[in-house]
């Protein structure tokens, strides 16, 4: 594994275009979290432009947090577009097990070949086919008993899948690692899933995506870290966290990192 830090000061260097169709809640944290890691975000969404902008953005995430008719319209010619453009996209499967809706849109969307999927526990496991405790958008299974299910969905898939939680895991399928940072106020914020996400997004725009999905959780991990060492809770945690994120140094990233082989 390359040093963590390479690909955030590409992200800061290159300032991808990262388009980002996701639900109502993660809008704006997830746009200020692409900000401050030196990215440029747009929430474009409409049917009527949202496939044209894919084409030309750097990279593309899709969340179906808040689908609805329209969006679920909209999600599947954007992914159609960008695969067509050769521009990389990444897959949110929120709350995925809840609803039939959920499933048949996540359905229509993994045939458009996403380049990384991006989500809890409960949410692999109920894309990979497997029964899940998860009833809404938290995760309710441990990210050990997704484990099998991430290798299943990216062996069938071809994409990178990443399964956060209290130690994130990554495969391609035939690679793995454990990204070990991060600290246990972070999923009582609302969305910081979501805006991982799009971080996700921006830094595999311009790297190789193993490596870059590793870099982002682990960026995003020692974020958080340091978001909790001045936070009261996690309204003082989610202001930290771009404040953290914003300043971080290489250096402390590339130290702080804990990417091990899974
Ligand atoms: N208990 C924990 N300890 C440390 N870090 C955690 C813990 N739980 C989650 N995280 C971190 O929080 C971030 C968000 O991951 P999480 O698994 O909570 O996403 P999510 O369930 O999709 O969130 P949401 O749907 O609310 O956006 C990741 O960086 C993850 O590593
Ligand atoms: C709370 C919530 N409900 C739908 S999406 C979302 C944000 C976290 O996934
Ligand atoms: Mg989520």
């Amino acid at each position: 594994m390359d040093d963590p830090s390479r690909h955030l000061e590409r992200v800061r260097r290159d300032a991808p275009l990262v388009q980002y169709i996701t639900n109502y809640v993660a809008m704006n944290v997830a746009a200020n979290v692409l900000l401050a890691a030196g990215a440029s975000p747009a929430m474009v969404h409409a049917r009527e432009e949202a496939p044209g902008f894919a084409a030309m953005a750097d990279a593309l995430a899709i969340n179906i947090g808040t689908i609805d008719g329209r969006t679920a319209e909209a999600m599947p010619l954007a992914a159609a577009a960008a695969r067509a453009a050769g521009t990389p996209w990444v897959f949110d499967p929120v709350a995925v097990g809840a609803t039939a809706f959920r499933q048949e849109t996540a359905r229509g969307l993994l045939a458009e070949r996403p380049c990384v999927i991006r989500g809890n526990a409960s949410e692999i496991r109920a894309l990979a086919g497997l029964e899940s405790q998860g009833r809404g958008a938290d995760a309710s299974d441990a990210v050990a008993a997704a484990e099998d299910a991430a290798r299943a969905l990216a062996g069938r898939t071809g994409a990178v899948v990443a399964v956060t939680g209290p130690v994130d895991f990554v495969t391609d399928g035939e690679r793995a690692a454990r990204v070990a940072n991060g600290h246990p106020l972070m999923p009582r914020v609302t969305a910081l899933g979501c805006a991982l996400t799009g971080l996700v997004a921006a830094f595999v725009a311009g790297g190789p995506r193993f490596e870059a999905t590793l870099a982002a959780l682990a960026c995003f991990g020692v974020a958080g870290e340091i978001a909790a060492e001045g936070a009261r809770g996690p309204g003082s945690l989610q202001v930290n966290l771009l404040d953290a994120l914003h300043a971080m140094e290489p250096g402390t990233l590339d130290a702080r990192a804990r990417i091990d082989p899974a």
